[in-house]
């Protein structure tokens, strides 16, 4: 999210979280269209995470003060050792992993001590905002109890696939983004309507 009256109108649907992305090579970078106090207008039941890829510590803690993040996504080539920096500094972590069909679930433990939750979102040319899903039987080899989020080109029509329901262990949450947008950075507000009634159906 990065247009304050967008940011508004999807706050009042009261998702569980809201992600800004701090990365200036994605086409949502929100750096320059938000300033740090209009987060502040967003309800504190809603969890406001910062994107990040590959940056350092330094200014990842920066930034967490500055906008008074919450929760810090780590979705570029973060190492065990940076997340455990993080968290000794006081950062709730969600590391993201680029899944393929190669993807080795092994990869994730060695960060298990250090982060919250995992993110899977679908390997692809860019760090992250491909738009496309990943074969999700895959995570029928997922070894850790650290919740996770199912990330990756999410539409309303695969969150109503039978894949979905049979998706096993189930997500702690979903990161949509693409998929329920007008354009980069610009959510589409009667489709994420239409996603949160879904949810609320089937819980
Ligand atoms: O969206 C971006 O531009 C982006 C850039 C760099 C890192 C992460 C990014 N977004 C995250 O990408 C996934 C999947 O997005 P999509 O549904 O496939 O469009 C999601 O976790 C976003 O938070």
């Amino acid at each position: 999210m990065r247009e304050p009256a967008n940011i508004l109108q999807l706050a009042a649907l009261q998702p569980d979280y809201m992600g800004f992305i701090f990365y200036e090579g994605s086409k949502r970078y929100c750096e320059g269209h938000i300033r740090p106090e209009m987060l502040a207008e967003i309800p504190a039941g809603i969890q406001k995470v910062g994107v990040f890829v590959n940056e350092s510590t330094e200014v990842i803690l920066e930034t967490v003060q500055a906008y008074k993040l919450d929760l810090i996504q780590l979705h570029g080539r973060e190492t065990p050792g940076q997340c455990r920096d993080l968290k000794e500094a006081g950062m709730t972590i969600i590391k993201a992993f680029s899944v393929d069909d190669h993807f080795a679930f092994e990869n994730t433990l060695l960060y298990e001590r250090y982060c919250d939750f995992f993110l899977f979102d679908t390997r692809g040319n860019n760090y992250g905002g491909n738009g496309t899903a990943f074969d999700w039987e895959i995570l029928k080899g997922y070894l850790s109890d650290v919740p996770y989020f199912l990330s990756g080109g999410l539409s309303l029509e695969n969150l109503q696939s039978k894949e979905f329901e049979k998706l096993r262990p189930k997500p702690h949450a979903i990161d949509v983004n693409s998929g329920f947008e007008l354009e980069p950075g610009l959510k589409d507000v009667e489709k994420v309507k239409e996603l949160i009634k879904l949810m609320k159906e089937k819980n």
